[in-house]
């Protein structure tokens, strides 16, 4: 909009923050006022398309009728986003802040082509007088990106509100924000300062410098059982949000209390620092920070460490473990040395792999590729001494082969294939798998089979495979089932067989019993898709017991599977509860158990 069309607004006495719809009347007017444009006729041009005016001696001169100029107005193109994603979830939990505050979407909605278009009477944007300080606000909710809800007035349309998120903020804190980004439905903000502090504040608790500006944590300020009641809401508002007709028909049980890890700081055993290339740059003379992306421009702490780019230069996790964080400091080293040879961003691998050492032999011979100390040249490593001596290392090259050790089995895969990253909790959660297997009513002599659809290297299966007739696990990744059955061996377990496909391909080779039959899933984050879950309704296992990282999408298909597939409703949810993979953030993995009945 031309920045005229507000002086037109003043001469005719009205504010400059009218409404939006006066502002797009008023450039209906400015269109029309145009000014005029000045041609020399052709002389194929029809007379009737001119107004003629004849001069003296010259050619003829022709005024084009008053022909409005078009004014361009910046479109706003809302991204197209899975339900079950972050941002999916946030609209849910705007909707349920309304609904609690009585208010309707449109009291809340904000006029993107005015933040993208419009000036005030000074020539100020529009988007300037939305993203604002404003202190003093309440939040009122959390959630599950770990992030503050609130509700601030909106400063352009002043009869509406907006919805505000914040992250770093707990219901209770009252805080100040810079408001510097606006969607439809909520604004962006950056923590400033918290002026008063929520009682379950614990700021003591932080045991990062770089919390609260990384992107990577959100709860290190909560104390580890609230963190954990905290993460019951998250299921129970997945469920609430994705299968509201479960909850309707009472066919859910009570959520049950968060399994806690063992480790809640140096438990995750993959992290993968990046950095990226600077724009407009080919060749860096200045070393790009390395580490995780920041959250926003957050000053509430004050902290300076890891500087102010979009990714911040971090030299230590705190969640990461020992050895991963050994592995960090030698890769900065390198980077720092060689990153001018870099001709674009990248990431660096960080997994830990543990190793049982022949006390016999000298430890370095034992320890394989691993990040070398670029001082001494000697691979990093971490002597742990348990029952065994063990030797931890970090491996940086995505095809080296890993080792884990769970409830005494081996694991090896890949160090850049998918496997769990916090292995403090795997003897807990693969026992409670097992346990859930088990085929209500059976006696010990009954044959029982087990179907592992998303099977990985094995996990599931090779952990449950005592006192199971047969295990059949499925997995897309070629190189995952490779492992699966390399992995079956060394364990010597001989009951387990995999087959390379979508899950759904299962169902064309299964031959054992349904009724004898327990099913695992644990897919990717976007869940099962729907022919997977109708051939699985229609093969009717007596049990199923389905792990997710993304509790949303498990609950999506949870509804689907019972209320729509052909025999789901012979399923009842004997539990549903959370496993804490990763304490101080927000993720959360779910486990739900169906029976057959
Ligand atoms: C969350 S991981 C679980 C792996 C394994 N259960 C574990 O805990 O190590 C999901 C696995 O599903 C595999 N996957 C993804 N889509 C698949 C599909 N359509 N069918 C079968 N496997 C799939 C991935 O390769 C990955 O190994």
């Amino acid at each position: 909009m031309p920045s005229g069309s507000f002086n037109i607004l003043k001469a005719c006495g009205r504010s400059a923050f009218a409404s939006i719809s006066t502002w797009k009347k008023t450039i209906a007017v400015c269109r029309t006022m145009s000014s005029d444009a000045v041609t020399i006729a052709s002389p194929t041009e029809k007379a009737t398309d001119l107004k003629r005016r004849v001069s003296d001696d010259g050619p003829v001169v022709v005024k084009k009728q008053n022909k409005p100029k078009k004014v361009k107005l910046r479109r706003y193109k809302p991204k197209k986003v899975d339900e079950t994603s972050p941002l999916g979830v946030l609209q849910h939990e705007i909707d349920g802040l309304l609904a609690e505050k009585g208010l309707t979407r449109e009291q809340i909605i904000n006029d993107m082509v005015a933040v993208l278009n419009h000036k005030d009477s000074s020539d100020i944007p529009m988007s300037s007088h939305y993203h604002r300080e404003v202190a003093n606000v309440s939040v009122l909710k959390i959630g599950s990106s770990g992030d503050g809800l609130a509700l601030i007035p909106n400063s352009v349309e002043t009869s509406k509100m907006q919805v505000v998120i914040i992250p770093f903020a707990l219901p209770g804190d009252v805080v100040k924000i810079r408001v510097f980004k606006t969607h439809p439905h909520y604004v962006e903000s950056d923590l400033l300062e918290v002026e008063q502090k929520s009682p379950q504040r614990k700021d003591e608790l932080i045991g990062c410098k770089y919390f609260g500006k990384c992107a990577g944590c959100q709860f290190q300020f909560l104390p580890y059982e609230e963190q954990l009641n905290l993460k019951r809401e998250t299921v129970a508002n997945a469920y609430k949000y994705f299968a509201p007709r479960l909850l309707e028909n009472g066919l859910l049980p009570k959520i049950g209390e968060t399994v806690a890890s063992p480790k809640i700081f140096d438990y995750r055993t993959k992290l993968t620092p990046h950095f990226d290339m600077p724009k407009k740059v080919h060749k860096l003379e200045e070393r790009p920070p390395l580490g995780f992306g920041q959250k926003g421009r957050p000053t509430w702490r004050n902290i300076d460490a890891g500087g102010s780019r979009s990714i911040l230069d971090i030299e230590e996790c705190v969640i990461g473990t020992k050895i991963l964080n050994e592995g960090m400091e030698n890769e900065r080293k390198k980077f720092e040395r060689d990153f001018k040879g870099y001709k674009r961003g990248a990431t660096i691998l960080l997994r830990e792999n543990t190793r049982v050492l022949d006390s016999q032999k000298p430890v370095e011979e034992q320890l394989g590729d691993g990040s070398v100390n670029p001082d001494t040249g000697k691979t990093s490593f971490l002597e742990v001494t348990e029952d065994k001596p063990l030797a931890k290392t970090c491996v940086t090259n995505s095809r080296q082969v890993v080792t884990e050790y769970i409830n005494g089995y081996t694991f090896e895969f890949s160090a850049g294939e998918f496997f769990q990253n916090n292995n403090s909790i795997l003897p807990k959660v693969t026992e409670y798998v097992c346990s859930n297997l088990q085929i209500p009513g059976s006696k010990p002599e009954d044959p029982h089979y087990l179907v592992d659809a998303y099977c990985g290297s094995g996990l599931f299966s090779i952990t449950a495979s005592k006192g199971v007739d047969k295990v059949i696990g499925v997995e897309v990744s070629a190189d995952s089932v490779s492992f699966a059955e390399a992995n079956a061996k060394a364990n010597g377990v001989e009951n387990c067989k995999f087959v390379v496909g979508k899950a759904e391909c299962i169902f064309a080779s299964i031959d054992t019993p349904c009724d004898r039959t327990s099913v695992i899933l644990d897919p990717p984050r976007k869940g099962c898709d729907d022919i997977f879950l109708k051939q699985l309704s229609e093969y009717n296992p007596a049990r199923i017991v389905y792990i997710s990282c993304n509790v949303h999408s498990q609950a999506r298909d949870m509804q689907y599977f019972l209320q729509e597939t052909e025999k789901g409703k012979q399923y009842k949810v004997e539990s549903l509860r959370g496993f804490d993979f990763f304490p101080q953030t927000h993720h959360v993995e779910s486990v739900c158990v169906l029976t057959r009945v």
